[in-house]
């Protein structure tokens, strides 16, 4: 057991002023504490005070992580008790600003795993070391070559393996002290970066090819050796490494891309009920993706399958997309097609004349969309000029700019109600603000997978599935409708964040139930709902 300060010291034990006298007399505390001891409540409430005096967001997201990394307890009573208000602080869009400024404002390494491409020999340790003794069930890891829509991050991109395990403890209940946030630092191809010397990351170039699928491989099966049961989640690797990496390791362990899965789940989700809203069915929709890389594709993909499951032959399916990337609409006589997008590429002879199609003006014009999904970085992408001319052949136009953070989204929640007359059916990446559009107010869902990947996590976590299957992605995207009131003017396609601590057990449940259906479960699951329950971990101190 720890005392004195290596107690004070180690954020998944620390109480600070709430170790009690008996405790204080106990651990070696007496004396090296203020002397009055105060509730978890009362620090609680302190913070939260403490944080609404910030004047932005930066100085929230400063104060909030210096809490964090002193006591995660008290760290996650706060943030689970304002989840919507402070996901935009701690989460994106507010993470990606200190992602830019990681290793200028570095301070501490937030129980992190930091591992070296040119240092393979000493990654074991690195992981013992960052882990501590704790067992761990789920690992978050980046390497950080394509972070949200900001890009390279190199080393920097650590926080976004450390502000994903964040919302898994928040959403869904995940034990801070079972997770391991992972940077795999595998060079950067950022000139600024590799010209700064405050730099903490290495300052080489991205290594790619077998030396960095070597790098990969070790990692993946080291950590799978050293923890039986974990959870494996890749966040933001590049175009060219996403898919590759997830379909490596599938069928052998429980992993999971959040980019591509994730993303699938809440778009899907977010699909299913912007049409039970209009009413409309699935089969009859023209799904145009525009900007094809991991998560274009990876949502593309999830909605396809969908309709295959909805009865459609694949023939029939795949006639439905139609990707643009930089080249325009995607054609299969091209040579740069990624793997991803060569079964959703049209034939040139389907079209009078596809030599224009090279822009998203020209493919809504002659395709006629009733599903747009921007997930291309390109910021106000959708124009005025493209909504409404899609607006001018469907009745409810389905409108996702996805990208993040804000000011790479493809088009604003007002602007889209605005230019369509209230009727689009919009989901944006980031947080909106309800629009008021005469007279009625339209809430917009957020298409976050940060709305799907805890429930998700925690439904394998807590069954302990041995895989994770297309049925149990499945049944995620299903299992979060009926939360919204479909017949109420201007509701929002998804459910709200303030619900995702309810929700994300509902995701759980659903997922671990089809653990067992597939006899993939580890772990007991006679009902789903009390084994989730059972596995949930709260912020109190014990
Ligand atoms: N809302 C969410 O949950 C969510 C999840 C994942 C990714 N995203 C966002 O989606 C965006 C893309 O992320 P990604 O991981 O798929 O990146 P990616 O690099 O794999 O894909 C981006 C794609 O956009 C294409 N593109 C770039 N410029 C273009 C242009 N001018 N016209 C058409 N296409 C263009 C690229 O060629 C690439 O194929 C990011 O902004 C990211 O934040 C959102
Ligand atoms: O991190 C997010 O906000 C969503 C997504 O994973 C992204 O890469 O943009
Ligand atoms: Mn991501």
């Amino acid at each position: 057991m720890k005392k004195g300060y290596a107690l004070l010291n180690d954020p998944f034990l620390n109480k600070g002023t709430a170790f009690t006298e008996t405790e204080r007399e106990q651990y070696g505390l007496v004396g090296i504490l203020p002397p009055t001891v105060q509730s978890l409540e009362e620090q609680a409430s302190q913070v939260y005070a403490n944080v609404e005096k910030k004047p932005n967001v930066t100085e929230k997201r400063h104060y909030l992580m210096n809490i964090f990394s002193r006591n995660r307890t008290l760290f996650f009573r706060v943030f689970k008790e304002h989840i919507a208000e402070f996901m935009p602080i701690v989460y994106d869009p507010g993470i990606a600003e200190s992602i830019r400024g990681y290793s200028e404002f570095f301070v501490t390494p937030q129980n992190a795993a930091y591992l070296s491409i040119v240092h393979p020999e000493q990654m074991e340790t690195a992981i013992r070391n960052a882990a501590e003794g704790r067992d761990i069930d789920l690992i978050v890891v980046t390497d950080a070559e394509a972070i949200l829509g900001i890009g390279d991050w190199g080393t920097n991109g650590v926080s976004i393996s450390v502000g994903k395990l964040m919302v898994y403890t928040a959403a869904a209940g995940l034990d801070p002290a079972r997770v391991l946030p992972v940077v795999l630092d595998a060079g950067t191809n950022r000139e600024s970066l590799l010209q700064d010397p405050l730099y903490l990351g290495l300052h080489e170039k991205r290594v790619t090819g077998t030396a960095y699928d070597d790098f990969v491989d070790r990692f993946v099966a080291l950590v799978e050796g050293m923890f039986p049961h974990l959870y494996l989640h890749f966040e933001d690797f590049g175009r060219s490494h996403a898919a590759k990496i997830l379909n490596r390791y599938v069928d052998r362990y429980p992993v999971f891309n959040d980019d591509i899965e994730g993303t699938g789940i809440i778009s899907l989700a977010g699909i299913l009920g912007a049409l039970r809203i209009s009413g409309e069915a699935l089969k009859d929709q023209t799904y145009l993706c525009f900007g094809a890389g991991t998560a274009g594709c990876g949502i593309a993909h999830r909605i396809y399958q969908e309709m295959l499951d909805q009865g459609l032959t694949e023939k029939e399916a795949r006639q439905k997309f139609y990707l643009v990337d930089r080249q325009g609409l995607l054609f299969e006589d091209m040579d740069d097609l990624t793997p991803e997008q060569k079964p959703f590429a049209r034939k040139r002879s389907e079209f009078a004349d596809a030599s224009h199609l090279t822009t998203l003006e020209a493919a809504v014009k002659v395709i006629h969309p009733t599903i747009l999904v921007g997930t291309s970085t390109q910021s106000g992408a959708f124009t005025e000029t493209i909504v409404k001319e899609m607006a001018s052949h469907t009745k409810r136009p389905i409108i996702f700019p996805l990208s993040n953070p804000t000011e790479l989204a493809e088009a604003r929640a007002s602007d889209l109600i605005a230019w369509t007359e209230g009727r689009a059916l919009v989901a944006t990446g980031i947080p909106s603000k309800p629009v008021e559009y005469k007279g009625v107010t339209y809430e917009i869902g957020q298409a976050n997978n940060a709305l799907i990947y805890p429930g998700l996590g925690l439904g394998v976590i807590a069954s302990g599935a041995k895989l994770l299957t297309d049925r149990m992605i499945s049944v995620a995207a299903h299992s979060i409708g009926g939360i919204v009131d479909p017949t109420k003017p201007g509701a929002a396609v998804l459910p709200p964040v303030t619900q995702l601590d309810r929700f994300s057990e509902t995701v759980a449940a659903a997922v671990a139930a089809e653990a067992k259906k597939e006899g993939l479960n580890r772990n007991e699951v006679n009902d789903p709902d009390a084994c989730i329950k059972a596995y949930k971990w709260e912020p109190q101190y014990k």
